[in-house]
C-alpha cells in the first residue's frame, strides 16, 4: 500500500485557475461509438486514466485499433469485432456495464473480471437484458462470460435500472447494431443520472443514430454510426474538488474551458456551490467560484448528479449548518458503498454522519487530524483532500486510486495551493 498522503491544509484563501484533463464518461462513450462506426474516428483531448485505458485496452481485444494521435489525441479504427478474448473491467463501472453490449456482437467467446470490488457491483439487470436480446451469457456478476455469434437480434427489453443508469447507457450504446435496433423500458424505483443518460442520447445523436426517449423508456433504431472527429470536454465532475477549495478556503477558482452547453453532471456544481455559500461567474469560457466565507449546509437529491456527492459530503461536513442528501441510494454500488465510507471516514475525524436509506445526513461538528480511508475509490481522495484543507492532519490512503479517473490530482491539488 503506497504512504499515506498528508493532505495539504490551507494557509488562507487559495486563487488559483485548472486546467483539467477530459471526462471519462464522454470518454468511454466516444470510444465505444467508435467502434461501432462505419468509419475511422479521431477522439480529440481524451481522458487517459485508469478507466479509459482500461475501455481502450478491452476494445483493442475485440479487434479495434485505438492509436495514439497527435496532440494526445486518439485515432479509433474499427474492425470485426471477434474473440475470443479475456477482458479486464478493473473498478470501471463504464468497461463493466458498456462492454458487454459490444462483446455480444463479436464473433467468439468474451470473459470479463475485474478487481476484487468491481464482482460485487451490480450487473444483473444489464446481462439478463442481453440474454432477452439474444445473446449467450454466462454469469450474473463478474466473472461472466458473452458468447458472441457475430450478430444480435435486439428489440424490446424492461430492466430495473435503479441500480445503475449505465445499465439503460450500455445498451442504447450497442443498440443501433443490434438487428431490430433497441427499446429499453424501465420499471422500478428512480433511474438515477439523468445527466448520464441525456449525455448518452446526445452522443448517439451526434455519432448518427436515431435516438429518443419518454418518460422511463429509451429508442434506438438500427442504422450506422458515422466516425469523425469528437472533441471531449473537461472533466467537470473532477472539477469538483478543485472548486469546492474556493467556499473551504474563502477563496477564488477557475476552471479552464467550461462548456457553454453540456450534458455532464458536473455542471450542477454551479447552482450547487451558490446554494452552499459560494458564487459562481462563467465568462463563456471560464468558470470561477468564489468563497463567501461561510458554507452553509443543503438539503439537496443529489440522484442525477451522484458523481458529486463525495466532495458536496465534504463540503456539508465543514458547513455552518446541517445538511441532507438524498436520492442516492445506488451508491452503495459505487467503487465502494459510498454511504457506508463517508459516514465511517467522517465520523473518524470526530464529525457526526448519519447513513439514511436513501443518503446521509451531516451535522457539522470540530473535525480533527486523522486517517481518511478511501477503498480504492477516486472520490474518497478528492473528498479527503477537501477535509484536509480545513483541518490538519488529514493522512489520506492511497492517493494513486485517485488515477481511475484523474491521476495527476495530486500535482494539480498541490499547484493549486501554491
Ligand atoms: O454513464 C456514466 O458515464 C456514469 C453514470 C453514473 O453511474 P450510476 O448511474 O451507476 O451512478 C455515474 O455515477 C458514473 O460515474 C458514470
Ligand atoms: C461511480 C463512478 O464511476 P463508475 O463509472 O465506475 O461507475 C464515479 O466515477 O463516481
Amino acid at each position: 500500500m503506497p504512504p499515506l498522503w498528508s493532505a495539504p491544509a490551507a494557509d488562507g484563501p487559495v486563487d488559483a485557475a485548472v486546467a483539467l484533463p477530459g471526462s471519462k464518461s464522454m470518454t468511454n462513450r466516444a470510444l465505444v461509438l467508435a467502434t461501432l462506426a462505419d468509419e475511422p474516428s479521431m477522439i480529440r483531448r481524451p481522458l487517459r486514466s485508469r478507466d479509459t485505458l482500461l475501455m481502450a485496452g478491452a476494445l483493442r481485444a475485440l479487434g479495434v485499433a485505438v492509436d495514439d494521435a497527435d496532440g494526445g489525441a486518439w485515432r479509433v479504427t474499427p474492425g470485426e469485432l471477434r474473440g475470443p478474448a479475456t477482458l479486464d473491467v478493473g473498478l470501471a463501472g463504464t468497461v463493466m456495464r458498456f462492454v458487454p453490449p459490444v462483446a455480444a456482437l463479436a464473433a467468439g467467446e468474451v470473459s470479463f473480471d475485474g478487481d476484487p470490488h468491481a464482482r460485487k457491483r451490480p450487473m444483473g439487470p444489464i446481462l439478463a437484458a442481453l440474454r432477452a436480446l439474444g445473446a449467450e451469457v454466462e454469469g450474473d456478476a463478474l466473472p461472466f462470460t458473452v458468447r458472441g455469434t457475430g450478430a444480435v437480434a435486439g428489440g424490446s427489453v424492461t430492466i430495473d435500472a435503479s441500480g445503475s443508469s449505465q445499465f439503460v447507457s450500455g445498451l442504447l450504446l450497442a443498440g443501433p447494431r443490434y438487428a431490430k435496433g433497441i427499446e429499453v423500458r424501465h420499471e422500478g424505483p428512480p433511474v438515477p443520472s439523468a445527466a448520464h443518460l441525456a449525455m448518452t442520447m446526445r452522443m448517439l445523436a451526434d455519432a448518427g443514430a436515431s435516438a429518443e426517449s419518454g418518460p422511463d423508456v429509451w429508442r434506438v433504431q438500427p442504422g450506422a454510426l458515422r466516425g469523425g472527429e469528437v472533441d471531449i470536454e473537461p472533466d467537470l465532475s473532477n472539477a469538483a474538488p478543485f472548486l469546492a477549495a474556493a467556499l473551504v478556503t474563502g477563496g477564488r477558482v477557475t476552471v479552464r474551458g467550461w462548456p457553454t452547453e453540456t450534458t455532464q453532471p458536473g455542471d450542477a456544481l454551479r447552482h450547487l456551490l451558490a446554494d452552499m455559500g459560494g458564487s459562481a461567474s462563467w465568462d463563456g469560457g471560464d468558470l470561477t467560484v468564489r468563497g463567501g466565507g461561510a458554507i452553509h449546509g443543503i438539503d439537496v437529491d443529489l440522484g442525477d448528479v451522484s458523481e458529486l456527492s463525495c466532495v458536496i459530503a465534504a463540503l456539508a461536513a465543514l458547513a455552518d449548518g446541517p445538511s441532507r442528501l438524498r436520492g442516492i441510494a445506488h451508491m452503495r454500488g459505487h467503487e465502494t458503498d459510498r454511504l457506508a465510507a463517508l459516514t465511517t471516514e467522517i465520523n473518524g475525524l470526530g464529525g457526526d454522519v448519519r447513513e439514511l436509506p436513501d443518503g446521509l445526513e451531516i451535522r457539522p461538528r470540530p473535525l480533527r487530524g486523522g486517517v481518511f480511508h478511501t477503498y480504492d475509490d477516486h472520490r474518497m481522495v478528492m473528498a479527503g483532500a477537501v477535509l484536509g484543507l480545513a483541518v490538519p492532519g488529514v493522512e489520506v490512503e492511497n492517493l494513486p486510486t485517485v488515477g481511475k479517473t484523474l491521476p495527476e490530482f495530486g500535482e494539480l491539488w498541490t499547484e493549486m495551493l501554491r
